[in-house]
């Protein structure tokens, strides 16, 4: 007997052949739902949409306080990362020379809980000296988790677009980066970095985003993960077996990806692709998109755990392995 299981992912390439049916799950008839992150970090948490979901790292995490009962667990799959500095923005006139150079101004954040913006503040304050403490920060969302965050942190709601008793709508962040309502910003999704493009206004926090993301790899090994997969409880409960045949369907859906990346094929009309990939290999190595709990992996978590605890999303630093489902902790 097969289950009959709804899974939703976002539509990178690490995770298609899972969408397309290419890759199936042994023993699970999945119905694949595509969703932009956000929302599907919103529909899984908020509304317990989909049995099992690609997710938000910093909402997992923040969802295991003490005292709290969220209903589903976590396998070691990341199938989304980045480094995410090429993802923070300054005003060109704000006068920012450097990360630490924040300090007193206003930098515009998606929610608290975002994973790309807590690496991004982790990394300012570890490696940039930056005192998280001494920005004025203003959030466009609220976080999918709820907790409540340490007053030592300013932090304000972007405004709305309209006063009064309409439904608050935040403001567009490009327009308050670009009149200098904001100093600086960061924005996971690849809007402001079109528009930063594309315009003198706002430039990118480092004048080489790429080289500055290759030295944080040089120096510490890391490829931070954004994303990692969760089951809900009564599954596994149920049926623990779900959670490894999981695991290997991501597995063998990440292995058809890379081996279609090295192919000088016709799937991509990125010319070069095969190149890049090839560069790609040299500079982070055969384990950049590893999953399962190993050293550089763990690394990884254990510093993400530390940067969410700094900035009060959990109580305790967790330990890895209390991260994720018994028996996907050795595989
Ligand atoms: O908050 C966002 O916009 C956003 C965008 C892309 C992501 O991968 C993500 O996790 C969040």
């Amino acid at each position: 007997m097969t289950l009959d299981l709804s899974l939703s992912v976002g539509d990178m390439d690490t995770v298609q052949p899972l969408l397309t049916g290419d890759v199936e799950p042994e023993g699970i008839d999945l119905t694949p739902i595509s969703e932009y992150p956000p929302k599907r970090h919103r529909r899984f948490f908020r509304h317990g949409e989909f049995d099992i979901a690609e997710v938000c790292v910093a909402s997992y995490v923040s969802s295991m306080a003490e005292g709290e009962d969220f209903p589903y667990t976590a396998i070691p799959v990341f199938p989304n990362r980045k480094f995410r500095l090429a993802f923070f923005y300054k005003n060109a006139d704000a006068g920012i020379e450097e990360p630490k150079d924040l300090e007193g101004k206003k930098v515009g954040t998606q929610s608290w809980q975002t994973t790309a913006d807590v690496w991004v503040r982790g990394i300012a304050q570890e490696h940039y000296d930056l005192d998280l403490t001494e920005v004025e920060w203003y959030r466009r969302r609220e976080d999918d988790v709820p907790v409540e965050l340490p007053e030592k942190f300013d932090i304000q709601r972007v405004p709305g677009k309209q006063g009064g008793d309409a439904i608050y709508e935040p403001r567009d962040m490009q327009d308050m980066l670009f009149s200098g309502e904001l100093d600086a910003a960061m924005d996971p999704s690849g809007s402001l970095f079109r528009a930063v493009c594309r315009n003198d206004e706002a430039e990118f926090m480092f004048a080489d985003p790429q080289a500055e993301e290759i030295e944080f790899f040089e120096q510490t090994g890391m490829h931070p993960m954004m994303h990692t997969v969760a089951i809900r409880d009564e599954i596994l409960e149920d049926d623990p077996w779900v959670a490894v045949s999981v695991y290997d369907a991501f597995s063998e859906a990440l292995e058809q990806c890379i081996q279609r990346n090295v192919s000088p094929s016709s799937h991509t009309s990125l010319t070069w692709n095969h190149l890049h990939f090839k560069e790609q290999h040299e500079l982070l190595g055969e384990d950049a998109w590893e999953y399962g709990l190993r050293p550089k992996t763990r690394k990884e978590l254990r510093t993400f755990v530390g940067y969410a605890h700094d900035q009060g999303l959990i109580d305790r630093e967790y330990d890895v392995e209390e991260l994720f489902f018994e028996t996907t902790r050795d595989l």
